[in-house]
């Protein structure tokens, strides 16, 4: 099963960046190139029946998984950034994170209105960049299809403040 192969990978780095916090630390998965592959086809297996046009990855990790994905279906990628880093039109919103607070924006040109995104982020904690990711879509006309995440850490409850937007949900881990 996917899920062992990756919690069997996946790091736990103590009191990183904060004290208090135990870091999910995926980058030894990103060395192994086969199971960078497992993942891509698990997601594209179990997204099989949720119709998407696009896949908007979230800076920075969201961009490793979601980029490899949207190539692997043959669709477009759109990054949705952190603030200042885009060099064109955008659209921004604020939110709060497990350790801290911060700033995304999308371009405004970045899907048609009417456009069916997924979003896709390594890992759903409070959910908080999530929903603020939901509310840039939003805001730009797209609907939201569902979202994908390596990982949830299902004791922050970011699931329930997800519902609202979409209950398509999928995690390859769950802690
Ligand atoms: O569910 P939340 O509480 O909002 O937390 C989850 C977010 O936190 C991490 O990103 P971070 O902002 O640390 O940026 P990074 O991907 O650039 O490391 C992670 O990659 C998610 O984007
Ligand atoms: N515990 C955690 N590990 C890795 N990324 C995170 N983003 C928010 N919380 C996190």
């Amino acid at each position: 099963m996917i899920d062992n192969l990756l919690k069997a990978t996946i790091r736990d780095i103590v009191d990183f960046p904060k004290p208090g916090i135990v870091f999910k630390d995926i980058t030894p998965i990103l060395k192994n190139a086969h199971l960078c592959n497992l993942v891509i086809e698990e997601f594209a297996t179990r997204l099989k029946e949720v119709p998407f046009d696009v896949v908007a990855g979230i800076e920075s990790r969201g961009f490793l998984f979601g980029l490899m994905l949207a190539n692997h279906l043959g669709i477009p990628f759109v990054p949705i950034r952190k603030e200042g880093k885009l060099p064109a039109q955008t659209t921004k919103q604020s939110y709060d994170l497990e350790y801290g607070s911060a700033t995304i924006e999308m371009h405004t040109d970045a899907f048609e209105p009417g456009a069916r995104v997924l979003i896709h982020d390594d890992l759903l904690a409070t959910g908080g960049t999530v929903v603020a990711a939901s509310k840039l879509i939003q805001q730009l006309g797209g609907i939201i299809a569902g979202y994908s995440f390596v990982i949830s850490l299902d004791f922050l409850n970011g699931r329930q403040r997800l519902l609202p937007y979409s209950n398509q949900l999928i995690s390859l881990v769950s802690y």
